[in-house]
């Protein structure tokens, strides 16, 4: 059985059991359950702290699980990047008093509070810069400057509307991208199941990135037509009954979707029609 974990709290969560969900997978009704089998799947879940996947997983004594990358970074556990899963993405930035921060060589000689102390102790060490000191907390980082802890702040950075608020502004490059990712073990054999586990998650996410589109189009416009829609492999091209038609079938990027209907109605294609992937393996 393959021991799969997911966080218990926090963002990435709902996220993380809702994509599992989509995947085939059962999940817990009620919030206090730790522990889960899926029996029908032949995995068990385990509901654990997102800080601490990173370390079980690393440990080996869960096989995979589903936690952010900066987290795992932070974790300095034997736990390495399997699959990057496309939600909870957000920014780990510096960020200080407004107007009074405009480069990252600032940063040395003063006190750096974050929830996330080993990435910004190895980045600092990265670029040669020693800090003061580097502070621990475990949220509410935003509030360590006005409070007198630190001079200036490390922190998840999504749309930046928390910083806005605490009179904050992000400086320097983003010290880290990150969003949630399937984690395994560094070394030793791959768990059994994990190759299941990745095809239907990789089904989850191309059913999200992707739509079908179906549309009809006279014959001497196809070649033009599919070079706008060149789907995965290569579009479905059917007959229509008016033999001078064909219809096309192709699957186009989601965030396309507009722009290709667009341009597929200029050229003379008709009845677009878009619908939605519900689960699919490529
Ligand atoms: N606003 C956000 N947008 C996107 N990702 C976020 C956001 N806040 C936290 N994360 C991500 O969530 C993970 C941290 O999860 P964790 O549960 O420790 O903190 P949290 O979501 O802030 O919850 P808590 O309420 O316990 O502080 C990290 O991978 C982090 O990048
Ligand atoms: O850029 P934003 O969209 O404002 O999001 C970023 C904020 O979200 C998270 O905080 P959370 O609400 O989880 O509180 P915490 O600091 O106590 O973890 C994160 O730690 C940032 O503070
Ligand atoms: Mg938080």
């Amino acid at each position: 059985m393959l021991r799969i974990a997911v966080p218990n709290k926090g963002s990435l969560s709902e996220p993380a059991v809702e994509m599992l969900r989509e995947a085939g997978y059962r999940q817990r009704r009620d919030s206090r359950e730790l522990v889960l089998p899926d029996p029908d799947n032949d995995v068990e879940f385990f509901f654990l702290r997102p800080r601490d996947i990173a370390v079980y997983v690393g440990a080996g004594t869960v096989d995979v699980g589903i936690t952010g990358r900066d987290l795992m970074l932070d974790s300095e556990s034997a736990a390495v990047e399997h699959l990057p899963l496309g939600f909870a993405r957000s920014t780990f930035r510096f960020a200080g008093t407004a107007g009074e921060w405009t480069d990252v060589k600032q940063v040395g000689g003063r006190r750096v509070a974050t929830s996330y102390p080993v990435l910004v102790r190895s980045y600092l060490r990265s670029l040669g810069i020693e800090p003061a000191g580097v502070v621990r907390l475990d949220g509410a980082v935003e509030s360590a400057i006005k409070l007198g802890v630190a001079d200036v702040i490390a922190d998840v950075v999504e749309t930046g509307t928390t910083l806005r608020a605490a009179g904050l502004e992000i400086f320097a490059e983003p010290i880290l991208r990150s969003e949630a990712v399937l984690v395994r073990r560094a070394d030793g054999d791959e768990p059994a199941g994990l190759d299941v586990l990745t095809r239907r998650i990789q089904g989850v996410l191309t059913a999200r990135e992707y739509v079908l589109m179906d549309y009809d189009v006279p014959l001497g416009l196809v070649d033009a037509a599919v070079a706008i829609t060149p789907g995965l492999e290569s579009p479905t091209v059917s007959p229509l009954h008016n033999r001078d038609w064909a219809a096309v079938r192709a699957m186009v990027r989601r965030d396309q979707t507009n722009r290709v209907m667009d341009s597929l109605y200029d050229i003379g294609a008709r009845a677009i029609l878009v619908t939605s992937i519900h689960a699919c393996r490529l």
